[in-house]
């Protein structure tokens, strides 16, 4: 029998949600078909979790030196050789993560004639909400619905759900502790001063993004992509998600899954990290991919200098 044609693209995207929540969808449209040739199970490792490096947050800044000069010496190989680590023990509760989640899937469920309002007019507006990265350019789509919201120096919230606006500011005020706290650890490892380089990069002011990332069940995981190989603006993203995994980060030149443990932050190293450390830490390509089974809700913070 001959195979069906695949769907043809859709004339006006607006939301991968919506298009994965028409009824008979048994395949993508044409033009989110990101591989034509899906990279072989060779290039991908099996799940290393036990050899992605894990950072105990306390000991980067406790009083016993032994115990804070190792882990220094932790972060510094976490970030040279895999420029990717999970943090516990962050000090961020695990019920104001969940609830993130939750908000942030709120949002999405908002019902489709609420959300064009926070679609940008301009590339800077604070808060953006769209699908794929840029469709206005790309031929070949993402699986993949977003919010990005500007939340530091100066805070920016959609107006709806509520309980985001009530969440988004404690989150952001979190994440920004465990940021100040590795980049206390970097300046040491960089052989500064404990404060030297928040100071230098103006931290007080950083530039702090939400982004939040949907991707929903996709029919075809196989040569559909939530979010291209890529590496992140800042000096590092904290990532969290709904306990749905899809996030690959590439190591040795090959992609290695990614499964968070339960209630660590997934931390990546940014370009401004590379560039403020000589390119000693490099800038880690990750990207996101998709399955048939799950949606998956992912938040990332990314966290750079102060945008002067
Ligand atoms: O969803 C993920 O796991 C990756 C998200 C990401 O890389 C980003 O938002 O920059
Ligand atoms: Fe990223």
């Amino acid at each position: 029998m001959a195979a069906t044609a695949p769907p043809s693209p859709p004339s006006n995207i607006t939301s991968v949600k919506k298009l994965s929540e028409s009824p008979n969808l048994n395949s993508i449209p044409s033009n989110y078909a990101y591989y034509t040739n899906y990279p072989t199970e060779t290039n991908i490792a099996s799940n290393s979790d036990d050899s992605i490096p894990t950072i105990d947050l306390p000991l980067l800044t406790s009083d016993n030196p032994d115990q804070r000069s190792k882990a220094i010496q932790d972060l510094d190989k976490a970030c040279q050789d895999w420029g990717f680590f999970m943090v516990v023990n962050h000090g961020i509760p695990e019920t104001l993560m969940k609830a993130m989640l939750e908000v942030t899937n709120e949002f999405f469920n908002l019902a489709e004639e609420e959300k064009p309002e926070f679609q940008p007019k301009n590339v800077v507006d604070p808060i953006r909400y769209g699908t794929s990265f840029n469709t206005e350019k790309e031929k070949i789509f993402c699986w993949r619905d977003f919010l990005k919201v500007f939340v530091h120096p100066q805070f920016h919230c959609p107006n709806k759900p509520d309980s985001l606006r009530e969440l988004l500011p404690e989150y952001c005020e979190r994440t920004r502790d465990v940021v100040r706290k590795l980049v206390k650890g970097i300046s040491e490892s960089l052989g500064l001063e404990e404060s030297e380089m928040g100071e230098a990069l103006d931290l007080g002011s950083t530039l702090q993004i939400f982004i939040a990332n949907l991707y929903p069940r996709c029919p075809n995981p196989d040569v559909a992509l939530g979010m291209p190989p890529h590496s992140d603006h800042g000096l590092f993203t904290l990532l969290i998600e709904n306990g749905v995994g899809g996030l690959q980060i590439q190591h040795k030149g090959r992609w290695v899954n990614v499964n968070a443990l339960p209630n660590s932050i997934l931390v990546n190293t940014g370009d401004h990290l590379e560039i403020f450390s000589n390119g000693k830490y490099k800038s880690i390509m990750h990207r996101a991919v998709v399955n048939n089974k799950k949606t998956r809700i992912s938040i990332a913070m990314a966290n750079g200098p102060s945008p002067d």
